[in-house]
């Protein structure tokens, strides 16, 4: 009578499979949840050789180098190129903790509980199946070793019967599993992306470098940790059943045989937890390399015309490849180590084999067992040791997920607003306030609204300003009012701090001292309680609020122009849109309903809400203001409002300027801070938007190095470089624009 267990070290053989449903004794626990928690780790392991995973499009305008995070060990940018310290279990387990929970008590957590439960229940099912089959099994081989062909034959049915009902519960379980994976990413995503757009934490993560590539870890990171926790979750579930049940079994059988494998397990994860050690960091590693060798290549796709320019594609390639180098490096030593933790491994699942079957075969000859019995040990005993070596099984794939939540629970703490001196631009408790202070205009006795044309838009009460961390002062001590059509132009040798004190009135920058306080048209009648003053007595004049801190600067009517526009991906409707309109992409609720499309990706958070903002323009107005900047052409050119281009390439950086003053026509703010956005035109054109934004009501600050903006503007503020103040420390200077001063008169000032 042949004996199976050569079989059942074959994993490709039938019988084997038959003996241990669903999945190989020699490989887990019949586990297809551990198996799936080992693809997803694999996924994060090698997600170098995984194009698919990779095929979200990073957003230009990220994280180019790669930085330390605050509060971690490395001493530098540098250094945390190179070398990442692992972290200790503790703050693993707290940051999977912090990054796992928040999604199990949202707003969704109804169908996460419900659909958690379901894919535990079907996966207990799925374990008691394999216990069924582990009897089933037994009484197979008994019938055999019998010649009981009637029993063979029941036996036989049984099994296959066995295999038509199992099989739902295990495909059912996978796809349970997946799609609630894939509900909490899609969930995780809309968090993150919330908490990364929310006070413009991104901005701050990139223009101080706070963190490398955080769109890696929203598209990749994310996707791996819901996936992965999700399997290991369900690994260590099943592990913990499988464990309870098949101990009975194999305890039943042969109890030494149980204290063996018991203290076998144990040494080996011992072991495989010193020869893994350096997994985790080479992981985290690997993660970053990928992501900036990615990152590499999308900013060559956004700047091709300027590389071709250049004629730069020899030293772009020449550095892709070093980024390239950098990833095969590390991606050769993760393989090394690898290979030294698969030698220990795969000695450990093969040495033992053999045991249980040597162990119980004796009892079989001296007529204590039958012969199903020992195939029913050789299945529980792979059972229990499948689960007692979890660690060491799993090694490499628990590494890559430790540095996925690594990852994950860095970009976490910097997100968390409970930590904010994390992105605080200095060490310093002294900045700069902005604040907001609502004016509502009432109608006095006659009806007209009062003193319009020197109503306050803005106030700037001893500003001192500073770059972020550096701390270097680029203007000292500046106070000015600006009023409604008040218009002012900023002067200054290159690099005095002239767009600096745009950043600072955007609320950018905050490094130094003052305020800067915006009056803010809220065409509402006075309210008590809102703005906290109290009152509730109508107003004959401006009545102005208690000041509060802005939400967003875009609330209070303030609209920026920078000096190279950018061009939204999407179409010409959504460049004209943009920044103050979004169209809805999201069905009707009840389409979404039947569609299974997820509420929580169709939120906008309220912060990014502007209110009060205008109504959302027709398509006549879209027309009309396309005329206006002289872009009428460009309806006809590109086949009308709804066509896609990349729009950066196919228009002229003046187009591109045109186009961004439709924007502010659109909008209509009640202030725009201009930074040389007509630079790129002529002066025909620069002086029709002009007249255009003026004829609109929009008051404006413009940044500006030509002579032929005095015309445009009131007053002129100088601003010399910091190291050379006019006097008493001031570096600036303010003076009024004679409207008669010509072109000629109106000399270069500094
Ligand atoms: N993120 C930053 N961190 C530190 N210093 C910065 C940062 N950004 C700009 N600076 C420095 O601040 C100074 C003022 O820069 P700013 O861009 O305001 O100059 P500018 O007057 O607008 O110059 P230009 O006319 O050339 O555009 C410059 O010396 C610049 O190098």
């Amino acid at each position: 009578m042949p004996f199976p267990v050569s079989l059942l070290l074959q994993p490709s053989s039938p019988l084997l499979f038959s003996l241990s449903y669903p999945s190989p004794p020699s490989s887990s626990s019949s586990s297809s949840s551990s198996s799936s928690f080992r693809s997803h780790l694999r996924l994060a392991a090698i997600s170098s050789l995984r194009p698919m995973r990779r095929r979200g499009r990073r957003s230009p305008n990220l994280v180019a180098r790669p930085a330390a995070a605050a509060g971690d060990s490395e001493p530098s940018v540098a250094a945390a190129d190179d070398k990442r310290v692992a972290p200790d279990l503790q703050t693993l387990l707290r940051r999977f903790w912090k990054v796992a929970a928040p999604y199990w008590s949202s707003e969704d957590k109804v169908q996460a509980r419900l659909r958690l439960a379901a894919v535990f229940a079907l996966t207990l099912g799925t374990t008691g199946i394999s216990v069924g089959f582990s009897f089933l099994g037994r009484d197979f081989y008994n019938a055999l070793a019998n010649k009981d062909q009637e029993q063979f034959t029941k036996q036989l049915l049984y099994y296959l019967g066995g295999f038509a009902g199992g099989i739902p519960f295990f495909v059912l379980r996978d796809y349970a599993r997946e799609t609630l994976s894939l509900r909490w990413r899609s969930w995780m995503t809309s968090y993150y992306m919330q908490r990364y757009f929310k006070n413009q934490t991104f901005y701050k993560i990139q223009s101080q470098s706070i963190i490398d590539n955080p769109d890696q870890r929203i598209v990749d990171d994310l996707s791996s940790f819901t996936g992965t926790a999700l399997a290991f979750s369900l690994t260590l579930f099943n592990a913990a059943v499988d464990l309870i049940s098949f101990s009975n079994i194999l305890y039943g059988i042969y109890p030494p045989l149980f204290v063996v494998l018991l203290v076998y397990s144990l040494g080996g994860t011992a072991i495989s937890v010193f020869l893994g050690k350096d997994l985790v960091s080479l992981n985290f590693m690997q993660e970053k390399k990928e992501a900036d060798f990615r990152y590499g290549l999308v900013r060559v796709r956004e700047n091709a015309e300027s590389i071709a320019f250049y004629g730069g594609e020899g030293n772009e390639l020449q550095l892709l490849l070093e980024r390239f180098r950098r990833a095969f490096e590390n991606l050769s030593q993760l393989l090394i180590a690898s290979r030294n933790l698969d030698f220990f491994t795969n000695g450990y699942r093969y040495l033992i084999q053999i045991l249980p079957a040597a162990v119980v075969a004796p009892m079989y000859f001296s007529g204590k067992i039958e012969f199903g019995v020992i195939n029913q040990s050789v299945s529980a005993f792979n059972h229990v040791l499948s689960d007692f070596s979890l660690i060491v099984y799993q090694f490499q794939a628990i590494s890559a997920f430790s540095a996925v939540i690594d990852r994950l629970g860095e970009f976490n703490d910097i997100l968390d607003e409970s930590q904010p001196s994390i992105i605080a631009e200095h060490d310093s408790k002294e900045e700069i306030n902005i604040l907001f202070k609502e004016t509502t205009s009432s109608l006095s006795s006659n009806g007209s609204v009062p003193h319009a044309e020197f109503q306050k838009l803005l106030e700037i009460q001893n500003l001192t300003l500073e770059t972020p961390k550096s701390r270097n002062v680029l203007i000292t001590d500046l106070s000015l009012e600006i009023n409604n059509r008040d218009h002012l132009l900023v002067m200054g040798p290159s690099g005095s701090g002239k767009t600096s004190f745009l950043r600072a009135l955007a609320g950018l920058w905050s490094s130094g001292h003052g305020n800067i306080i915006f009056y803010v048209k809220t065409g509402r009648q006075p309210q008590t309680s809102s703005a906290g003053t109290g009152s509730s007595e109508p107003m004959n004049s401006l009545k102005i609020d208690e000041l509060q801190r802005p939400k967003n600067r875009r609330a209070g009517g303030v609209f920026f122009l920078p000096q190279r526009p950018y061009m939204v991906l999407g179409t010409l409707r959504q460049q004209l849109l943009y920044p103050t309109w979004t169209e809805d992409t999201c069905l009707p609720s009840d389409e979404r309903r039947n569609s299974g499309n997820l509420p929580f990706l169709c939120q906008v958070s309220p912060s990014l809400d502007i209110p009060d903002k205008p109504e959302m323009p027709t398509v006549d107005d879209l027309v009309r203001v396309l005329e206006a900047v002289r872009l009428g052409d460009i309806l006809s050119r590109f086949n009308g409002l709804d066509s896609i281009y990349e729009w950066s390439s196919v228009l002229s950086l003046g187009e591109q300027q045109r186009l961004a003053f439709a924007r502010l026509l659109l909008a209509k703010p009640n202030l725009a801070l201009l930074d040389e956005s007509t630079s790129a035109l002529d002066d025909a054109n620069e002086a029709h938007l002009y007249r255009q934004i003026k004829t609109a009501g929009i008051t404006y600050i413009s940044i500006g190095h030509r002579t032929t903006l005095y015309k445009f503007h009131k007053r002129v503020l100088y601003i010399s470089k910091s190291d050379s103040p006019d006097s008493g420390g001031r570096n600036w200077h303010l003076e009024s624009i004679n409207p008669k001063t010509t072109l000629e008169e109106a000399a270069s000032p500094y």
